[in-house]
Formats: C-alpha cells, structure tokens, sequence
C-alpha cells in the first residue's frame, strides 16, 4: 500500500512536470465523471417519488438531472482520457530513457555481471509499459473510485447509518487482492531467470543466423526440449503463485457479497415496515450495485497502481546498483583531462582483476608498459584474458589490484567520458545499428555523424569501401532488417561498417583491434593490418597511439612492435616478433604451428 501511494506521487509529480494543465483537467473530467453516477442514481430515486406522487413537473426535472448527469459520467470520462494518454506516453518515455541511461551512462560494466541486475531488467523489459497510460488510467480512476466511494457512502448514510458497513465489507477484498497481488509479483521474480533463459534459447532457435549450425549439429530438438522444459519449470512457479492469489481474491469477494446482501435485506426490510420510499429502495438497488462495480474496480486499481509501484521501485534499485565508480564522482572540473597525445606511454602496474568479487581472477599481477606510438599485440588461447586487458584500459572495469597509468596518472583519476573520447574500438561482438548507412559507421564519432567525407575516409582506412557497391543508395541506404526497404547485410558486411566505425576519430590515443576481423579469411586480415599499420605510425607521429591488436592470427600479430603473450591471466612473454621466435618459448611454438598449418 505504502509503495503504492509512493508511486501515484512519483507519477503525479513527473505529470506535473509535463504539463501542469493537461493532469488538472484529467482530474477535474476524471473526478466530474466518478461523481454523476452516483449522483445519478440519487436522480433516479427522486424521478421514482417525483412519479409516484404524482408531481409532473418535479419530475421531468429530476429525469432531465438524472439524464444530464448519466451524459455527464460517460462523457467526462472520454474528455478526461484525451489530457491524460499523451501524459502517461511521456512517463513511459522518460522511464524507458532513465533505464537506457540506467544500462550504459555508468562509468562501468559490473552490473552486467550481476544476475539480480538481469533478472531485474528481465522483468522491467516486460513490465516498463505498465508506467505508461495504463499508469495514468490507474491512478485517475483510483481517485475517481475513491470519490464515487464516498458519495455512495453519503447517500446510504442518509438512510440507515448500517448501509455505511457495506463499503467497509468491500476492505478484506482490498486487502487480500493486495497480498494476492504480491503473491503474483513474486511468482514472477522467481520465474524470471527460467523465463531468461527460455527466451534465449527461443531467439537462439529462431534466428537466421542460427539455422546453419543448429541443423548440422541436430540441436533442433534438443533445444525445444529444453525451452519447453525451461518454460514448464517458469509457468509451474507462476501457477502456483496464480492459484494461492485466486484463492485470497475469492474469499474477498465473498465478504463483500455477504454485505451486499445484508444490505439489500436491510433496506428492503425497512422499506416494508413503512420506513423508506420507494424511491429510496431504487436508490439503495442502484449505489449498491454500483458500489460492487466500485470495490472490484478498486481491488483491480490497487494491484494496477501496485505493479506500476514495483516497475518504480525496481528503477530504483536499478538506480542503486549502477553506482558510479569514485573519479566520476569528482566535480567535472577537478579531474585531470585526458592528455593531448601519449608521450611515454601506458603502465599496467601488477593489475589483478577478477569480474565477480568471490570469482577467480581473470588476470593476475600484469606489469607491462605499453610505449607511446606502438602497436601491441594481444595472443593467446580463449579464455587467457586478451579481451580482459583491453576493457580495463578502456575502462570498463576498475582492476582489483595495481593501478594503470597513463603518461604516469592513474586512469582512475581521469574524466570516463574524456577518456572514452579518446579511444576507437572495433570488437568481436559489434553492434548492427540499423540506420542510414552513413550514420551507422558516423556515430563512430558524432559530431561528424553527417559527414560523407568523415565517412567515406573511415570506411577506406577501414579497407571497407566495397560494402558501399552493394547499397542501392550508397551512405544513404537504409540498413536492416527492422524497416520494410532496409538493405540486409551479411556479417562480414556489417563487420565491415563496424571496422568503418572504428576508423573514425582520426586521432585517438588507443586504437583497440579486438579481433575486429574475425569473419575475414587471413589474408584480408592481412592487408587490412598493413593498412592500419600505415595509418597507427601516422597517428603515432601526431598523438602517440597506442594500437591494441587482439588477433588469434600469427601472421598479423608478427606487424606489431611488442607482442604480449597472455597465459591463465598472466603475461608469461613478451617483445618483438624476432625477440620472441629467438627465445623459443610458447609464442614460437604457437606461430611454428600455424605457419605449418597453412603450408
Ligand atoms: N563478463 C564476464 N564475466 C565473468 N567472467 C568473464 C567475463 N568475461 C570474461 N570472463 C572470464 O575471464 C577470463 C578471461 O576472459 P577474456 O574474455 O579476457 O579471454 P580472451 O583471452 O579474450 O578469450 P577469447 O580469445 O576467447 O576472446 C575467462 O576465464 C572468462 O571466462
């Protein structure tokens, strides 16, 4: 209940920052409306004794009343929804805003590695809607309910103070339709990691990008046993929760039969012995029904506004959670700015690091410099830890242990956003972003998103200009399968765009190469490299890049000045390629291998 009432201020407050005057004529239409059908009902009653006198006059005006105020309650209500649809599609906005901000304005990544984040963001991807204009629609007609209450309340008080009891009998029903609806709510939590992993297992089996593997493999039935298996173990949670709810809903409504009953007995009994008109029994007939429509409506209202609630207090656990990391938490002024250009180079100080507290550590005691305007190279097997490296100097995790320096200042002192807009990446697992050709490699670097020149030079650093031939329209083809004219790309095409992407801040301090070209066989990697390579000594002329190249490709690695060879988390070697191949250790035995396999 408590929530519940926190969450009509929360959404009160954001309407009223909206527009103060569209949310005051929702409530005067909304609560006009929830007052002439009661009002009504007193109408009918006078119309009924008016009749029965045998008063004409007095009667035509109480029909012409009740006429007026039945127009009234069906009306005001259709006016009322015009002000407050627009108001509740802007709360469901700025909510989906706040948790697109929630999911990547932190500084890091940790929460992603949270399961209760994701359970979390399981059930607010689902129930987010709800703070839309079903919100709105909830929390006016709960007022509007509430006021209807107290006008029914009022005209059964005027004729046996005893009717007032059959409001209160509609209490347990409030009640228990609450802890019914907490029993549902939790249902749903505790199926929501099943349900995660159902629907995975559903875009897995129904992507076309899946198809090839999962028909070689004979995964078909093996993955619909499995999402079956999946979503029977998340319905019988969910069952079992809907059940015990039904069960405390029923036995509320039967208290308030048993008032409405008693009610009816009351006046009907009274109205005999000569007490009330008959006009008053109409009345009585009328609210009580009304008064049932009321307290079912309520009971809805109450677990509506209680969702609504939960979706609100999960924003903030959301918000919580992505605690920022201590140097954004520094005024914007007393940070240190990203450097100009790298002149000595990046230090990783014996960095340890491990993605979750209790877990083991992803790396361990790393203590390496990187030198100014170099190309480093990242091997080793899956799973040592090359990726890791790179999104500590990205920053997207602090390291447990040591400290990294830049030039000789800890990165952890430095602005985030400074220092992101100083580093190009290109990833293993890059975004597709469906938009314009142009803008999908621009946003690379925004403030040139519209640039076809920016673009163009990017995508031709990027060796990349062949996936322009095959758009109808060029940088202005739409891409992607969300629009009906979206040009499809295969994977290597929309690689392409990514490396493209990359490629655009043209003096960055750290170009990250995490096996960007995966999909392309090793000689385009090769070529591709040269190409870098030729672009990397001229950025390390102008601003002292940094290249991190992570490649599994030997041929490629041996372009670079320094190779780290990282093994369980460690640098076990490292140098040049001839440094390496002369020591003979893993790296030569690793390259022997490869360079066998391709003859
Ligand atoms: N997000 C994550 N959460 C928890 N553990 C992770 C996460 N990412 C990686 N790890 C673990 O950290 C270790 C190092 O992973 P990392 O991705 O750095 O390896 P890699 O050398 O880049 O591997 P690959 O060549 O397969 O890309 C692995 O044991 C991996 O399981």
């Amino acid at each position: 209940m408590k929530e519940a009432i926190l969450a009509c201020r929360e959404l009160l407050a954001l309407c009223w920052r909206q527009s103060a005057g569209k949310l005051v004529a929702s409530v005067v239409l909304k609560l006009g409306a929830a007052a002439a059908l009661p009002l009504s009902a007193a109408g009918l009653g006078a119309l009924t004794d008016a009749a029965l006198a045998g008063d004409s006059s007095r009667a035509a005006i109480a029909g012409a009343v009740t006429a007026c105020l039945v127009i009234a309650a069906i009306t005001m209500a259709h006016f009322a929804h015009v002000f407050y649809f627009e108001l509740g599609e802007v709360n469901l906005l700025t909510k989906e805003r706040q948790l697109i901000e929630l999911a990547n304005g932190s500084v890091g990544l940790n929460h992603h590695e949270r399961p209760e984040y994701a359970d979390k963001m399981q059930v607010l991807r689902q129930e987010v809607e709800r703070v839309g204009y079903a919100s709105m629609e909830a929390l006016l007609s709960a007022a509007s309910t509430a006021l209807s209450l107290i006008i029914t309340g009022v005209l059964l008080a005027r004729l046996d103070l005893l009717l007032l009891m059959l409001p209160l009998t509609a209490l347990p029903a409030v009640y228990l339709g609450g802890r019914a609806q907490a029993l549902q709510a939790a249902g749903r939590e505790a199926a929501a990691e099943p349900t995660r992993r159902a629907r995975h297992l559903f875009s897995v089996a129904t992507e076309a990008g899946t198809a090839k593997e999962i028909r070689t493999a004979g995964l078909a039935n093996e993955l619909t046993f499995r999402h079956r298996t999946l979503f029977e173990s998340a319905t019988r949670v969910m069952w079992a929760a809907e059940v015990k709810a039904a069960r405390l809903r029923i036995l509320g409504q039967l208290c308030f039969a048993f008032g409405y009953v008693s009610a009816i007995l009351i006046v009907v009994s009274a109205a005999a012995a000569g007490g009330p008109s008959v006009g008053d029994v109409i009345l009585v007939l009328s609210v009580a029904a009304l008064a049932n429509y009321q307290v079912t409506a309520a009971v809805a209202l109450l677990q509506d506004l209680q969702r609504v609630a939960r979706v609100l207090a999960d924003v903030r656990w959301l918000e919580h959670l992505i605690a920022p990391l201590p140097a954004a938490a520094l005024p914007a002024g007393e940070r240190p700015a990203a450097p100009q250009r790298i002149n000595h180079g990046i230090r990783l100080r014996d960095v340890s690091f491990a993605y979750l507290q209790t877990g083991p550590p992803a790396l361990e005691g790393v203590d390496i410099l990187l030198p100014a305007g170099s190309t480093v190279a990242v091997v080793g097997e899956n799973g040592a830890g090359k990726s890791t490296i790179v999104k500590l100097l990205c920053r997207f995790y602090e390291p447990t242990e040591g400290v990294i320096e830049v030039d000789g200042t800890d990165l952890a002192s430095l602005s985030p956003p400074e220092w992101r807009r100083r580093i190009a990446g290109a990833f293993q697992d890059f975004v597709r972003f469906e938009f314009i050709a142009r803008e999908s490699v621009g946003v690379g670097d925004l403030p040139r998103v519209g640039s076809d020149d920016a673009v163009l030079g990017a995508l031709r650093r990027a060796r990349s200009e062949s996936v322009l031939n095959r758009l109808e329209h060029g940088l202005g083809t739409q891409l992607g399968k969300s629009y009906a004219d979206g040009a499809e790309l295969s994977r290597g095409q929309w690689q392409k765009l990514a490396l493209g992407r990359a490629m655009m801040r043209e003096d960055p301090l750290l170009l990250i190469l995490d096996e960007p070209t995966a999909d392309l066989d090793a000689e385009s990697e090769h070529l591709l490299f040269e190409r870098y390579a030729a672009n990397a000594r001229r950025l390390a002329e102008t601003s002292g890049t940094i290249t991190i190249l992570v490649s599994h490709r030997f041929s490629t690695v041996r372009m670079a000045d320094l190779i780290l060879v990282v093994v369980d988390g460690r640098v076990a070697d490292s140098g040049s390629h001839e440094e390496l191949m002369e020591r003979g250790g893993l790296y030569a035995d690793l390259y022997g291998l490869q360079q066998r396999s391709y003859q």
